[in-house]
């Protein structure tokens, strides 16, 4: 696997360090279904540079809250502030890059064409290429295979290169280390850390069983919903 090259120059968030605002900050987030509630309210706040691990256990909330922070599904009450600004979902898709559980891939497009795909729809980090992605993540060699013939760890590794080819500089991170074997958690890993050193921040979800980050972190717990 190729070593992580610098990425291209993130412009800074903030204009001043010493009093920067956070790059995410939830107030008072919560979410509910059927009037159930799921978790919150919320308040937490993620630095540029930072990371946050999201713990519970199973049905606790974690992809959920992951989804509530992407945009994915309407919070029950609260705000969410990027740079110190608040940013409905709209705003928050260029921010933010969302690594779920299922993979966000095109099972009969090919490893390139997907990437090619989703740097069109997205647009990527200057100075990065696909070429170079697929190197980190161990996938070179694997352009013109099908994604629905990859394995699962393969698929996972093509959503990293998909990460780290994304400019948005917050990452949502939902078990990140699942389907991977050591060397894919260590690169994970290695990702994250390279990722805060240029100024990003990250969440990432995890059940505590997993490695987590080398880096700068917080920790959010949230409550029991039973497995
Ligand atoms: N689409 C859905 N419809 C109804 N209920 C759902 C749906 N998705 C999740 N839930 C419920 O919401 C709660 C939180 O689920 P969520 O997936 O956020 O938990 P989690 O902490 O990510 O769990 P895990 O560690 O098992 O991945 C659970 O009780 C779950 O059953």
């Amino acid at each position: 696997m190729s070593p992580l090259p610098p990425r291209g120059t993130r412009q800074p968030m903030t204009a001043s360090p010493t009093h920067a605002p956070p790059l995410l900050a939830a107030r008072g987030l919560s979410f509910a279904r059927n009037e159930q509630p799921v978790f919150g309210p919320l308040h937490f706040a993620v630095d540029a540079g930072e990371a946050l691990l999201v713990r519970g256990d199973n049905g606790a909330g974690k992809t959920t809250l992951l989804r509530v922070l992407a945009g994915l599904l309407g919070a029950e009450t609260g705000a969410i502030d990027i740079d110190g600004k608040p940013a409905h979902s709209r705003e928050r898709g260029h921010a933010i890059a969302y690594l779920g559980h299922l993979p966000a891939l095109k099972a009969d497009l090919s490893v390139l064409q997907n990437l090619e795909f989703l740097c069109g729809l997205h647009g990527h980090r200057p100075r990065q290429t696909i070429a170079d992605a697929l190197g980190i993540v161990g996938l070179a060699g694997f352009e013109d295979a099908p994604v629905r013939q990859l394995s699962a760890g393969q698929k996972k590794r093509l959503s990293l290169a998909r990460l780290w080819l994304s400019p948005a500089p917050l990452w949502l991170l939902d078990e990140p280390y699942a389907n991977l074997d050591l060397e894919g958690i260590h690169l994970v890993n290695r990702m994250i850390s390279a990722h805060l050193q240029e100024g990003g921040a990250a969440l990432v979800t995890t059940h505590g069983a997993y490695a987590a980050p080398p880096v700068r972190t917080r920790e959010l717990v949230l409550g029991g919903g039973g497995a």
